[in-house]
């Protein structure tokens, strides 16, 4: 009888315990889940902000980028946060202007200091980067070039950012940077150097080339082949970035950008004329009237300098694709090169490697002609499109085109047949490549161009090791801890049941 009052008593009481402790779990993993949500949130993330001014030949660009300070050395966590152009021309056209440089970047300024918050101000660097205008500028006239670079300085020294230099940059630095910029972007740098990748093939890290087209100069950078990376030293760039080496190609070509290019054209399309030139790579029904001192005033016309009688010239529109074709080609001489290949004027091109992003004015010029859509984007199509475009009257094309700028669309049938001259006959692209050129602007909202990769340079944000991987996030935390705590409450009542049993058994015993 007593036995039996034990076991009755031993049996409650192991059954109260399970439901106290059953009880007190389930509390546990209610205040645990609480905790989780509210509690453990991540921090605020620490905003870091940059400014870089794209000083170019035709306008000046500023961008204003952000990234979370503590993910700077991850790859593609910078990002554009907004952009300003500048209203008026180039920094190098600015000489008689000094005074206004002021009133010319204020907007614009103004603008970042409205975008990124004040607290950041002071901390947030500025980088100003000019590019072909002021090159062409330097190598004319040193000592204007020199007081326009310490005036824009001076004038940027007013905003409350942290300047950190007005520079003209080279031609490789923004072929190099816009490569840079592609590749970040496109996550090109870590995303197939992972730690299973034992593969050595040079073409398990394949890069994308940068094609860049300013006003003043054009850009072609790319990685190529290993065994085409010696013959001219002067063009490669060594880069260890991410824990891989890169060799890449670049080269620059002043005078080649699509306003420095026209020029040209114009200065050699002159010589044995009255002054007055029917020009092909013009709409019917276009006229414009050009003084002959703005043509010779670049050095890139020097070469086709003469005596004239005459101090403006009139060009006449005589809208066909072909003879434009044909006078753009003499642009371009390929007649002689010392190495295994060249592009032309003598450069050096080694065999062109992979996908190609084009940026700047290629994409402007073949977004208005409706090519970067175009389902089979081969030299033919550009061709049979320029030759319809170009063969259009210019009052045709005004109306129809009410909104776009009338200089831009005047020099749209010249600039779309200088950028096919240029791909096909200076970088010889054939009709097997010709599709690896991927006309762009843009690649997840921030602008492709030279800034960003100077930026990441500078701020020293592209490190040449992997970056670990990280600890946890949040939520895979709070998951992980419900996760396991629900199973130590699974191995908790089970164990209790095991143990509840045996009260059975003692009985039995008794
Ligand atoms: N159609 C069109 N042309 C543009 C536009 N923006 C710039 N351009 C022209 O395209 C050419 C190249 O422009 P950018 O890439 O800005 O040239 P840039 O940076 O000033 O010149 P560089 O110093 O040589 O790099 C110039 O002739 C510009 O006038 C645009 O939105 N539409
Ligand atoms: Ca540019």
């Amino acid at each position: 009888m007593e036995d039996t009052k034990d076991s009755e008593l031993k049996r409650c009481c192991s059954k109260n315990i399970l439901i106290i402790l059953g009880f007190s779990f389930l509390i546990a993993i209610i205040a645990l889940i609480a905790v989780g949500m509210t509690q453990n949130k991540p921090l605020p993330e620490n905003i870091k902000y940059g400014v870089v001014l794209d000083a170019g030949s035709s306008h000046t660009s500023i961008y204003i980028y952000a990234w979370p300070a503590e993910k700077e050395n991850d790859t593609g966590v910078v990002r554009q946060l907004d952009e300003c152009t500048v209203k008026g021309p180039g920094i190098s056209k600015q000489a008689e202007y000094l005074d206004d440089l002021e009133m010319y970047m204020s907007e614009c300024m103004e603008k970042a200091m409205h975008v990124i918050p004040q607290s950041h101000h002071q901390d947030t660097p500025v980088y100003l980067g000019a590019t072909a205008g002021m090159r062409l500028l330097s190598a004319e006239n040193r000592t204007q070039a020199r007081i326009i670079m310490d005036k824009v300085t001076h004038t940027l020294n007013k905003f409350p950012f942290d300047l950190r230099g007005a520079r003209i940059i080279t031609g490789e630095e923004e072929g190099a940077y816009g490569w840079i910029t592609i590749n970040y972007l496109m996550g090109e740098f870590t995303q197939k150097s992972s730690w299973f990748n034992f593969n050595t093939d040079e073409n398990s890290f394949e890069t994308s080339g940068a094609l860049d087209l300013g006003g003043a100069s054009t850009q072609i950078t790319f990685q190529p082949f290993l065994n085409d990376t010696y013959e001219s030293p002067k063009n490669m760039l060594y880069f260890y970035l991410y824990g891989k080496y890169y060799s890449v190609y670049t080269h620059s070509f002043l005078c080649y950008g699509k306003d420095q290019a026209l020029l040209q054209k114009l200065a050699k399309g002159i010589q044995g004329t009255n002054g007055i030139l029917y020009d092909p790579c013009f709409h019917d029904g276009y006229e414009r009237v050009m003084n002959m001192s703005d043509i010779f005033k670049t050095s890139c016309t020097q070469k086709f300098y003469m005596a004239y009688p005459f101090n403006q010239i009139k060009i006449i529109g005589a809208g066909n694709y072909d003879k434009c074709y044909a006078s753009l080609h003499e642009l371009f001489n390929t007649s002689f090169c010392f190495y295994s290949s060249c592009s032309f004027n003598g450069v050096y091109l080694p065999k062109l490697k992979g996908n190609f992003g084009a940026f700047s004015a290629f994409y402007y010029v073949l977004e208005f002609l409706n090519f970067t859509s175009s389902e089979v984007p081969n030299k033919d199509t550009l061709a049979n499109i320029l030759r319809e475009f170009c063969s259009r009257p210019w009052n045709e094309l005004k109306k129809q085109y009410k909104n776009i700028k009338e200089n831009y669309l005047s020099e749209y049938c010249f600039a779309g047949t200088y950028i096919l001259t240029l791909l096909h006959k200076g970088y010889h692209f054939t009709m097997d490549t010709w599709n690896r050129v991927h006309f762009m602007d843009k690649i997840q909202n921030s602008s492709v161009g030279w800034s960003l990769g100077y930026m990441l340079n500078l701020t020293n944000m592209i490190p040449a090791e992997q970056p670990v991987s990280r600890p946890l996030s949040n939520s895979t935390y709070v998951f992980l801890m419900v996760f396991f705590s629900l199973i130590l409450v699974v191995v908790v009542i089970l164990a209790l049941l095991i143990f509840h049993k045996p009260s059975y058994i003692w009985k039995d015993i008794a």
